[in-house]
């Protein structure tokens, strides 16, 4: 049996402040280690806030860089507002394992009734295997015991290690389910009150056929894939930092040559089939067509009365009512009478018009005022008045939607309406965000000198979310190649795209080219673009385990990546998805003061506003435009495409109309 390379993660605002000890935290080391209830060694250790973010964010790294196996969790698992630990685990995993958090709360609810109020999320990331346990000593104790006995046919499982996995899963067999029996020590050194209920009956010596053959072809497949050891060597050498290049080696493009080179890379995905519900945002790839008419009956347009037009004007019997949802197949208009109908409503048989209740005057009620008896028609009819004909809006085998439409609300409502439930679409790409800086940490935790926080990944997943894209954070790497070339791997084996931010300018600590050139023969295909923000922008392609796979390494400077993740990656992503439409939309709008003119062409961030007398809205600039500055991002509806400064032309004044990205309305 191998060792379990083991990480255990403490989740405690109080804890992680030193305001109280972190004895579940330290007993749950102590108990892997010493008392042997799994086989592990624990190489991570550490107390973090009840922070959404960074509880993420550490289980990304433990995951992806630091290859751990087993990762347990204590604290969060709880009801009160802060108890996020399950929320964050789940937007880790890739896989969920319902069946271990089953076990702790089935076992623990034999020793407190209170296990109703724990809220386990157990799941799989890459080939780490993360447990959320209880906050209390005793509770993350139990849990981790109830499940211990399988955590290693888990892991062997996990690992591909299917010779391992078919000893324990044979072993496991033969011992039958033993709620808290663990490999070496029972619990001899509980310290508290409840006892377990200990049932070691049903063994199960004979394995119900229960065997693996399929197991021994595998044999040879048993790679230890260096899980444990987690450093991958670079190719890159960035160690000559004296001889780098001291001009950018890259030609500087133009922002329309740049976004030709991004779209002309983009491949249209393959195709997929997906339910109704969730087709927002796809390409389809079949004409749809309708299988019967709309409305599937003559309907009424108006409240009111169907008649015969050709009874003109003048006094009706109602006969009966056709409200909404009624069979059309009620009572016959004849000569004389009339029908109340509701809009919506089937048009009875006999009856060629309607006429709405304001044209209509009471003539005879029942004496309860329930029942209409006669009424009287002001207004002569003509036939079809009010009446939509049987396949009026759609009719029966018309094509509804043609193959390379793009699927939004309506068109989503168009395939309810003629009772499509699912559609061939084009698949969209997922994205990886990965942010890179040694400067940085997550939000979440306390400021360290010469730190900042991340906001790149914050803002880079959500824009691409709000675009419609699924993404992967693959969390922060440190400007050294090897935490780099671990976080591209990760990214590469998820996702079609990479969004980077950070580490492509001229620094010694630039190293995003470097690393996908030597590491993944990546080719680059641009690093310099003639706008501003957004100078360094960088795109490569290569290849990962025979995927084609597109890298965008924004500039670290949050209004920069922003930017260009307008410009470059949403583009992108909606070419890869067959849109035909693949561009940002543009407008003209008018300068409501004098702009300065940077020597690059400048992405200048406006909110407009509506001028009822002019033509065109007025742009409001967001103040200074510094790249570092977020805020001139915030709340702006455009971005002005500022042309370069010339000698002759250093401003443009107010009133000067020009062209403007629109981002949001
Ligand atoms: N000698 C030159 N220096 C620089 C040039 C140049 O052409 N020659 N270009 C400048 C321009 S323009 C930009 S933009 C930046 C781009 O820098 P990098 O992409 O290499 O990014 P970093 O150096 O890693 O960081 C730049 C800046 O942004 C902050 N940052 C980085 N990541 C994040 C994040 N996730 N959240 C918040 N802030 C982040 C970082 O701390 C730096 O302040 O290079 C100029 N230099
Ligand atoms: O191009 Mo950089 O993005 O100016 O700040
Ligand atoms: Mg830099």
């Amino acid at each position: 049996m191998d060792i379990i390379s083991v990480g255990v993660l403490t989740v405690s605002d109080r804890c992680s402040r030193g305001e109280a000890q972190d004895t579940s935290g330290a007993n749950l080391r102590e108990i892997v280690v010493a008392s042997g209830v799994i086989e592990g060694e624990v190489k991570k250790y550490e107390c973090v806030p009840d922070d959404l973010m960074v509880i993420k964010d550490t289980l990304i790294r433990w995951c992806d860089e630091e290859n751990l196996q087993l990762i347990l969790t204590t604290g969060g698992t709880g009801f009160s507002p802060r108890d996020l630990t399950p929320e964050a685990v789940k937007e880790v995993i890739e896989r969920e394992a319902p069946g271990l958090a089953i076990c702790m709360i089935t076992q623990s609810l034999k020793v407190t009734p209170l296990a109703m109020l724990s809220r386990p999320v157990c799941g799989i990331r890459g080939k780490s295997l993360i447990i959320t346990l209880p906050g209390s000593q005793k509770g993350s104790e139990e849990c981790l015991r109830f499940i211990a006995q399988s955590i290693h046919h888990a892991v062997d499982l996990i690992n591909g290690r299917e010779k391992h996995a078919e000893e324990t899963h044979s072993t496991l067999q033969a011992e039958g389910v033993k709620s808290d029996s663990f490999k070496h020590h029972h619990s001899h050194h509980h310290h508290h009150g409840h006892s377990h209920p200990h049932h070691h009956g049903h063994g199960h010596p004979h394995h119900h056929g229960h065997s693996h053959p399929h197991h021994h072809a595998l044999h040879h497949c048993q790679h230890h894939s260096g899980n444990h050891g987690n450093h991958q060597e670079s190719k890159a050498d960035v160690s000559k930092i004296s001889r780098r290049p001291r001009k950018s080696i890259h030609p500087m493009i133009s922002v329309s040559q740049a976004i030709e080179i991004v779209l002309k890379e983009a491949e249209k995905m393959g195709t997929k089939t997906v339910p109704l519900y969730s087709a927002l945002g796809y390409v389809l790839v079949e004409d749809i067509f309708a299988k019967d008419p709309l409305p599937p009956f003559p309907a009424s347009i108006k409240d009111g009365y169907a008649v015969i037009a050709s009874d003109g004007a003048g006094v009706r019997t109602v006969a009966d009512d056709s409200t909404a949802g009624s069979s059309p197949q009620k009572s016959e208009v004849t000569s004389g009478t009339c029908v109340r109908v509701n809009t919506g409503a089937p048009i009875p048989p006999g009856a060629d018009a309607v006429v709405q209740v304001e044209d209509t005057e009471l003539i005879k009620e029942a004496d309860d005022g329930c029942t209409e008896l006669e009424i009287k028609i002001l207004k002569e009819p003509f036939m079809g008045q009010d009446i939509r004909p049987l396949g009026c809006d759609i009719t029966s085998g018309q094509r509804v939607l043609e193959s390379d439409t793009l699927l939004g609300p309506t068109e989503m409502g168009l395939l309810a309406t003629i009772g499509v439930t699912e559609v061939l679409v084009i698949d969209k790409p997922t994205v990886a965000i990965l942010s890179t800086g040694n400067e940085l940490q997550t939000p979440g935790e306390p400021l360290k000198a010469g730190h900042i926080r991340d906001s790149n990944k914050t803002t880079l997943v959500a824009l691409v979310q709000q675009a419609g894209y699924q993404v992967f954070d693959v969390g922060i790497a440190k400007d050294d190649t090897s935490s780099l070339l671990t976080a591209l791997k990760s990214a590469f084996s998820r996702a079609d795209i990479l969004v980077t931010s950070g580490g492509v300018s001229m620094g010694e600590r630039d190293i995003l080219r470097p690393v996908l050139t030597s590491d993944f023969s990546a080719t680059v295909h641009f690093a310099q673009v003639f706008m501003k923000p957004g100078k360094p922008t960088t795109f490569a392609t290569c290849e990962y385990e025979g995927r084609k796979k597109l890298i965008l390494g924004l500039p670290g400077n949050p209004v920069s990546a922003t930017v260009t993740a307008t410009l470059y990656v949403v583009p992108l992503c909606r070419k890869m998805s067959g849109r035909k439409i693949c561009e940002n939309t543009s407008m003209k709008v008018k300068l409501s003061e004098r702009l300065y003119l940077d020597p690059r062409p400048e992405y200048h961030r406006v909110f407009l506003v509506w001028d009822p007398v002019s033509q065109l809205p007025f742009a409001y600039s967001t103040g200074n435009q510094i790249s570092s500055r977020l805020l001139s991002m915030a709340s702006a509806q455009a971005l002005l495409k500022l042309p370069p400064a010339t000698p002759e032309v250093k401003s443009l004044p107010e009133g000067t109309v020009v062209d403007a990205l629109v981002l949001a309305m």
